[in-house]
């Protein structure tokens, strides 16, 4: 569903999508052969390998044999190692995202104490790098995180990407937080997130819905990291 809805968008963008789909028991060769022959394209301008893959293959390899240049999710180790260095490089979607919707509610981050919940590759990690690069004081909590609860009460801005349902309540939050939910969880009464919203409203001062928060901002980023390195493919001058 979710690659049909990057399809869409890639669409209504007026962008041309290219869509290679493989049996569930491919092999890492069969994946990396088709990686390669799009990164040799010259018609295309970005890949994703959207995730999670099945168990047979390695997502890190194969997702390092994306060149830097076409990398629009800023999911390979060079794309990492720029963000990481504050250099310039396309920026994983979720993160870059959300950094977007802060700006858009005028969110200060300046010197603001940011907590992210989960150290995952694809949303913790690069997520602390992004609120750090905006002058956060910055917190990464994880699994091993011993008294979460008093890490995150002192949060102006909380980030929670856990994969956790309903992990975190009222009693995980500082009156007058920001609170960014980027979990996404399917249950018998609807799409909810990592953090019971419901029981927020008189705490937080902002949060972000689910579904109808995050989600979507990943894909507008998505479009605009596929702009980015569309403009680097037909300009010969551009950094990779
Ligand atoms: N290669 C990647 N794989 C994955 C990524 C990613 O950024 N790159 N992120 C997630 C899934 N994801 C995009 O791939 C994604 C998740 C959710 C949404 C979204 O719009 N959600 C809607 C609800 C949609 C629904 O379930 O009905 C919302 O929150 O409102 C977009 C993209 C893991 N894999």
């Amino acid at each position: 569903m979710y690659v049909a809805n990057k399809r869409r968008s890639v669409r209504e963008a007026g962008m041309r999508d290219v869509h290679r789909s493989l049996p569930q028991g491919a092999t890492q060769k069969q994946v990396a052969a088709c990686i390669d022959e799009l990164a040799a394209d010259p018609h295309i301008s970005g890949i994703l390998l959207q995730l999670p893959l099945p168990g047979q293959l390695d997502a890190a390899s194969l997702i390092d044999r994306i060149p830097v240049g076409k990398d629009v999710d800023g999911l390979t180790t060079a794309s990492a190692g720029l963000l990481a260095r504050g250099e310039y490089g396309l920026r994983p979607c979720t993160p870059s995202g959300v950094i977007e919707l802060l700006n858009s509610a005028g969110v200060p981050t300046k010197g603001a104490h940011a907590v992210v919940v989960g150290r995952s590759q694809l949303v913790g990690r690069p997520m602390a790098q992004l609120l750090l690069l905006r002058d956060a004081t910055t917190t990464l909590a994880h699994r091993h995180t011993t008294d979460l609860t008093a890490v995150t009460r002192t949060a102006d801005i909380l980030v929670v990407a856990t994969g956790i349902c309903g992990l975190i309540g009222p009693e995980h939050v500082k009156p007058g937080a920001t609170v960014i939910d980027v979990g996404i969880h399917r249950t018998p009464t609807g799409l909810t997130g990592d953090v019971r919203a419901g029981e927020l409203n008189s705490i937080a001062s902002l949060i972000t819905p689910v579904p109808g928060g995050v989600g979507p901002m990943t894909i507008a980023m998505l479009m605009a990291n596929t702009l980015q390195a569309a403009r680097w493919t037909h300009h010969p001058a551009h950094p990779h």
